[in-house]
């Protein structure tokens, strides 16, 4: 029997039982919920990763629906206990879902909500903040001052690399890898590789656009590139940037030989998900090339690193802050909170999970419906014709 666990209360008498296992940002979200007769219960224990056995005592004998984060373990055991509390709704506060067992949660007929579109840019500038920040060696020459070593300028210090005109590749060119790839080629004059197992048209086709306009004002026009084979962004970028999801087929994308395939004073960000890199590999390489840079936010064991890594002048590493500021937060926990709502109160599923900033509006209700749930084909719920 897991120990009790500390809560807090809001709107003790609603009729819904929903818990959050962690007090997310803003208030937004619980007013919303405690408005349509939700009791909303969060969980304010001193324990950054709540185990599944600290979930079950937060289920306990009667919840409508849970908003869980991505550091937990949702799977068949939590989907079992939700459905005996009579709950039918779970929401993930990240639009990665790859802790949950989705297939777990069809079978007892649980929805699995997630936020996509409200982090987009917000992730795509820290991943454009770790390319800079390993191109232009930002952290080594912050530590170098903070130390006292500066004095006075010298042809060599700190030289980094340039990044206009350079080949910037994205792998994985869905919703914020395009917004990166946008932001690298427009803010510094990137061409673009990019590899993914769809066409992005509105990409390539801002990329046209954009070499149009450059080369109509007499400047040097930007490409771009749809790789055959992820190999080809390998072996021509010059910074590569990882955005896919996390599965089976990106588990050790990048690993010892595709690390081999990769430029020598390359550059690597990714702020997707650790286990997309095979980490132990990647220390191996930053060793034996000095010039190869890296710029981190998410790992393979968060939250730890593999030995080594720490201790490497070539890698900028971050907590897993990607999607961190205060609008996309807020927002992130507004959106898990009208999933769940909107599968409790029966809502139908909203029709495009790329456009939710209507959901977003402060000064406006939002729409009756559920944001994005992933398995809502799966489990017949219609969509909104809103
Ligand atoms: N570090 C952080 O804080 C954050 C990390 N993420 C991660 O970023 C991921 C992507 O998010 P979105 O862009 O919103 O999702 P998305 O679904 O719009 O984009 C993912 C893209 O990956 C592509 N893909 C899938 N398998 C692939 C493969 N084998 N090779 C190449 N491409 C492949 C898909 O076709 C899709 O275009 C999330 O699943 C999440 O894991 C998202 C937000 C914040
Ligand atoms: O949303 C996600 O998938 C994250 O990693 C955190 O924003």
């Amino acid at each position: 029997m897991a120990k009790p666990i500390s809560i807090e209360v809001w709107n003790p008498s609603g009729k819904y039982r929903v818990v959050s296992t962690k007090p997310m940002p803003g208030t937004r979200w619980i007013n919303l919920l405690t408005a349509q007769d939700c009791r909303v219960e969060i969980c304010t224990e001193k324990k950054t990763i709540l185990s599944v056995e600290d979930i079950l005592a937060l289920i306990g004998d009667k919840c409508d629906g849970v908003i869980g984060q991505l550091t937990e373990d949702w799977g068949e055991v939590l989907f079992a206990a939700l459905k005996r509390a009579g709950g039918t709704a779970f929401s993930n506060m990240a639009v990665g879902y790859n802790n949950v067992d989705v297939s777990a949660a069809n079978k007892y007929g649980v929805a699995v909500g997630n936020t996509p579109g409200v982090l987009t840019e917000t992730t795509a500038e820290l991943a454009a903040a770790l390319s800079l920040a390993a191109a232009r060696r930002i952290v080594e020459a912050d530590q170098f001052m903070r130390a006292g070593l500066y004095d006075g300028w010298l042809p060599h210090l700190f030289v980094g690399n340039l990044l206009k005109g350079q080949t910037v590749g994205v792998i994985g060119a869905g919703r914020i890898g395009s917004a990166y790839a946008r932001m690298m080629v427009e803010g510094f004059k990137m061409n673009l590789i990019y590899y993914d197992l769809y066409q992005a048209t509105r990409l390539e086709k801002f990329v046209t656009a954009y070499g149009q306009f450059l080369k109509a004002n007499g400047e040097q026009p930007v490409t771009w590139k749809r790789a055959a084979t992820m190999v080809d962004v390998l072996r021509e970028a010059d910074l590569i940037s990882l955005h896919p999801v996390l599965d089976k087929t990106t588990y050790h994308l990048i690993n010892k030989d595709s690390l081999a395939i990769m430029k020598k004073e390359a550059i690597l960000v990714n702020a997707s998900r650790g286990p997309v890199i095979d980490e132990a590999a990647l220390v191996e390489h930053l060793k034996a090339n000095p010039m190869f840079r890296v710029g981190l936010d998410v790992f393979e064991d968060e939250p730890y690193m593999k030995p080594g890594l720490a201790e490497l002048k070539n890698a900028v590493v971050v907590p897993h802050i990607a999607s961190a500021s205060k609008w996309t937060r807020e927002g992130m926990a507004t959106l898990a909170a009208l999933n769940v709502l909107g599968k409790i109160k029966g809502f139908p599923i909203w029709s495009d999970p790329n456009q939710v900033v209507v959901f977003l509006e402060e000064k406006s209700a939002p729409p009756l419906a559920c944001p994005s749930i992933v398995n809502a084909k799966h489990l017949g719920l219609t969509a909104s014709k809103l």
